[in-house]
């Protein structure tokens, strides 16, 4: 099986070292304009392989995509990165323009491709993808949900003290800092309610660390986080290319789900082998339900600025 990585930047580089080292794709390409760059880091990774023990081959190219011809999964991470102090609805003037070009240069070399969709601001990336190629709702996803989850199930462990993997927790929403939600009522500690063990102003402190997960990093960093984005990624095609039927928030296309027509937003999804296989519609709570129709009105508000790229 044959994955394109677009950007070998941060996340681009780390999604590919991801991906080789849990041996879940035969062939990756990395693909970036950097002259060298692309190459430089798949000639890094490829010299894991020894020490790590896996056997994907990892290629790098600078913008030639026929290269990355037949790939069965390509994943956009082409485009700037926010800076501390930044939303990421700021990155659209740039990277509404990069995400389309590699969405139409990637299409016509991989017809049939499920395409995962990183670049920010991502569920407006994602819109912009789908309108763009016209691809079929299920062969288009943005990758956020299974990044912000696993940073509230990281953020419930520690004011737990307990392991992550005992945690068992879900963001859905917007991927912004605002338009999150994580689902701490359904988030468990080994099947048992978090609420058993965390007060009420605790799961509020979490929830609020979750949301911001994303800019806290980038204060530290003085860029955006890469590690577990990567991982993310990596976990989310091991889905799609083993058919693992995982369910996984990711943005995808709603028409009707969740009251909800016309966006790309995260929902609790069945990914396999044809990507988006199903989205798996639960009973929110009344407040849950506005939060959800609050963050489904500021993605359409951010998609109202594609209209000069999609014209
Ligand atoms: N969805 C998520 O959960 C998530 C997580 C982390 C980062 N991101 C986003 O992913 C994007 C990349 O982040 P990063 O930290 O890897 O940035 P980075 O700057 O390290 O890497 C981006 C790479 O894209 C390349 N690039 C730019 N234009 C290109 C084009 N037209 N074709 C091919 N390559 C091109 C650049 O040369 C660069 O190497 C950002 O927009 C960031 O906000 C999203
Ligand atoms: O925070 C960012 O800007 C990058 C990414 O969306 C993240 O959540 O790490």
């Amino acid at each position: 099986m044959k994955v394109t990585v677009v950007g070998a930047g941060n996340v681009g580089a780390s999604c590919a070292d991801s991906i080789s080292y849990r041996g879940i794709a035969s062939e990756v390409v990395l693909l970036d304009i950097r002259e060298g760059f692309a190459e430089g880091k798949a000639m890094d990774i490829m010299q894991c392989a020894t020490n790590t023990g896996f056997n994907t081959r990892v290629s790098g190219v600078t913008n030639d995509y026929s290269k990355t011809a037949n790939s069965d999964v390509v994943v956009i991470t082409s485009g700037i990165p926010r800076k501390p102090g930044m939303t990421r609805e700021e990155l659209i003037g740039i990277n509404a323009g990069i995400v389309k070009s590699v969405a139409d240069n990637v299409l016509a070399h991989s017809p049939n491709a499920i395409i995962v969709v990183v670049s920010n601001p991502m569920d407006t990336m994602t819109y912009l993808t789908l309108k763009a190629t016209g691809l079929p709702k299920n062969r288009i996803i943005g990758m956020g949900g299974a990044l912000d989850s696993s940073r509230f199930r990281y953020y419930l462990s520690q004011a737990l003290d307990k392991p992550s993997n005992d945690v068992s927790a879900m963001v859905i929403g917007g991927h912004g800092d605002t338009t999150m939600i994580p689902l701490t009522r359904l988030a468990s500690y080994n099947g048992i309610p978090v609420s058993e063990f965390l007060s009420e102003e605790e799961l509020a402190k979490v929830a609020a660390a979750t949301m911001v997960g994303g800019a806290t990093l980038t204060g530290l960093l003085g860029t955006s986080a890469w590690y577990a984005p990567g991982a993310s990624v990596a976990y989310l095609v091991d889905s799609i290319l083993n058919d693992q039927k995982k369910m996984i928030a990711c943005s995808v296309f709603v028409e009707g789900e969740y009251g909800q027509n016309d966006i790309c937003i995260g929902v609790p999804c069945i990914i396999g082998k044809n990507g988006v296989e199903q989205i798996v519609d639960i009973a929110l709570n009344d407040a849950e339900k506005a939060a959800f129709a609050k963050s489904a009105d500021a993605v359409r508000n951010m998609n109202a600025d594609l209209k000069s790229v999609l014209a």
